[in-house]
């Protein structure tokens, strides 16, 4: 069975931060809100794009309403390439693993149709087997069901598996899963989210740690 590496996607493989920090502020400023720093959006990241609506509007003293999102999606749709980029050795990982017999899957919370849309226009897109958006299944990250629901499309195991990830939604998919974790330390959430799981400093530290990781 070819081992399979599991990477979420925003504060992982790519620093989509800019682009979701400039969408938000758009959706703001077309009603009259005051936008955000980048820390604070930052903070907000992880848990998919109606979240991500719901905190901004909350944190103005305002309810969830489903336009909202919807301007959001159609903007971000649109935007969602402009700053963002793979993180430094993202690239250069992601070729040693699949040269060292990796197979790759996208495990994210962003809907599937922006996850698609970025990852094709950065060219990483054929690197990977599956995208699993956060809306491509019943439920999403910390369920552990998105990450096996996204390694039976890929045609891997949860027993060849590794997941890569910068949250604690995504350390906690893979504990359910029972599928070992490796904290990307680059990433968005602090370190504190990496909890027992290994901790790589950065992209290019993944083969070796994702190595001494796989069975067989
Ligand atoms: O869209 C988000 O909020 C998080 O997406 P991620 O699961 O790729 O980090
Ligand atoms: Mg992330």
């Amino acid at each position: 069975m070819q081992p399979i590496a599991v990477f979420d996607l925003d504060g992982t493989l790519v620093d989509s931060a800019p682009d979701l920090h400039a969408a938000l502020d758009r959706l703001m400023a077309s009603r009259n809100l005051p936008g955000f720093a980048r820390a604070e959006v930052v903070g907000m990241i992880g848990d998919g794009a109606k979240v991500l609506v719901e905190r901004a509007l909350a944190a103005r003293g305002k309810a969830f309403d489903q336009p909202a999102l919807d301007v959001f999606l159609e903007d971000y749709g649109r935007n969602a390439a402009v700053e963002t980029a793979p993180f430094q050795g993202i690239r250069e990982a992601l070729e040693e693993l699949t040269k060292a017999g990796w197979r790759l899957a996208v495990c994210t919370n962003k809907p599937v149709a922006p996850a698609i849309t970025l990852l094709r226009a950065l060219g990483l897109s054929d690197h990977f087997r599956t995208i699993g958006g956060g809306d491509s299944y019943p439920t999403r990250k910390p369920d552990p069901a998105h990450l096996l629901h996204t390694l039976r499309d890929a045609g891997g195991m949860a027993s060849h598996a590794v997941m890569i990830g910068d949250h604690h939604n995504d350390m906690a998919a893979a504990r359910g899963a029972a599928v070992p974790a490796v904290f990307a330390g680059w990433g968005y959430g602090p370190r504190s989210m990496a909890a027992h799981a290994t901790v790589a400093e950065r992209p290019a530290d993944l083969p070796a740690i994702l190595a001494s990781l796989r069975h067989g």
